[in-house]
């Protein structure tokens, strides 16, 4: 037993091709909606150092006394009610974008690149995901974590993932990490494209709003760029699409906890806004690259809710980029100065 690991004892038998893998990630779900599973799942997630800062012994007792008692109840009554056949749409959302973007790298005769996903939290797990990638007798790999701006408890996070398995690893490949794409120009024109698509079908809305995942303000005080990405991705798009600037707001949602996070908060915006005049909106989430928890519950029913109960009268949410094809030619936009 050796203190690291090889898929073979002879060197020489193997990898004098070059082959490369892509390890497409995302944030991840439990394993299944269920009290128990979604308990094991937010054990793992929120352990993160990266994703709760508060002193370690702290939050252990805090998370295992409390909210490992409390959240997973709630949490899986919502995960239920997102649940398809497919399971998680996360995941099966991250599966079709690894299989488009695979057909289209053979399109293009790049066979010698092979796409392989993965998830930070639950399965299936980074481990699983490179050990898939050695076994098909990779040269190098190209870690491509599915947020589009960059911030620590997310890419940063995903960074420590991939550096503890390959620590382990005899034969380190040649590494390359994308850290984002928040202006990448096909990732605007994707956005661009899918928010011009909604207001040819269903007409102009009164405000476009932007609303991305939050964080603690702490983390941007800290010097996490992800409150800036996140602006520059908005003025992107407003340009792209020659909006007007005061029809767009930017918001940020799904706030976890006590302490202060990214402001404005997007449910307290929504319920503010049909007594200033604005009955008739669309809301889009740049930051989420497949429609997951956050989106199709959060977006989708409990932030329509409030905007419907202040004296909204029309809430459209634009979908995710999930696999539209203007998606995946992003994707390999971004992945293509490294192949
Ligand atoms: C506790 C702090 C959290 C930080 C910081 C955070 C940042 C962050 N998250 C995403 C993307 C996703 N988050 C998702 C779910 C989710 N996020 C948190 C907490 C923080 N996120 C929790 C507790 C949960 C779990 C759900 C719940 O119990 O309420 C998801 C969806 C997962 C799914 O299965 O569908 C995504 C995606 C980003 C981009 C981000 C960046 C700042
Ligand atoms: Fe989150
Ligand atoms: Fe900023």
């Amino acid at each position: 037993m050796s203190r690291f690991s090889a898929i073979t004892d002879n060197p020489h038998e193997q990898r004098f091709n070059q082959k490369t893998g892509i390890l497409l990630t995302n944030l991840g779900s439990p394993d299944a909606p269920t009290t128990k599973a979604v308990r094991t799942y937010l054990a793992e997630f929120l352990s993160d150092p990266r994703i709760v800062e508060i002193p370690r012994l702290i939050w252990l007792m805090i998370l295992h006394g409390i909210i490992l008692r409390i959240r997973p109840k709630r949490s899986a009554k919502l995960y239920q009610g997102i649940w398809t056949d497919n399971g998680s749409p996360l995941i099966h959302i991250t599966q079709l974008q690894q299989q488009k973007l695979q057909d289209k790298l053979h399109s293009l005769d790049l066979n010698h690149v092979d796409v392989v996903m993965a998830m930070r939290y639950g399965n299936p797990s980074i481990e699983a995901g490179l050990e898939a990638l050695r076994d098909k007798g990779i040269t190098k790999i190209i870690v491509f974590p599915l947020y589009p701006q960059y911030s620590s408890p997310t890419t940063g996070s995903t960074f420590d993932a991939v550096a503890n398995v390959l620590k382990k690893w005899r034969w380190v490949p040649e590494l390359h990490f994308i850290n984002g794409y928040h202006k990448q120009p096909s990732y605007i024109d994707s956005l661009a494209n899918s928010i011009a698509e909604d207001i040819a079908a269903h007409g102009q809305p009164q405000k476009i709003v932007f609303s991305y995942h939050g964080m603690p303000k702490r983390f941007l005080d800290h010097g996490d760029p992800y409150h800036c990405l996140c602006q520059q991705t908005t003025r992107l798009v407003i340009e792209k699409l020659n909006l007007d600037k005061e029809a767009v707001i930017t918001t940020f949602q799904s706030r976890f906890g006590k302490a202060e996070w990214l402001k404005p908060y997007t449910d307290e915006t929504l319920a503010s806004l049909p007594a200033q005049g604005i009955k008739n909106i669309a809301i889009v989430s740049p930051a989420f690259s497949a429609d997951c928890l956050e989106t199709l519950e959060e977006l989708e029913e409990e932030n329509r809710e409030i905007f419907i109960n202040a004296g909204g009268e029309q809430y459209r949410y634009i979908a995710a980029l999930n696999d539209r094809d203007d998606h995946i030619d992003a994707l390999f936009d971004v992945l293509k100065p490294m192949l």
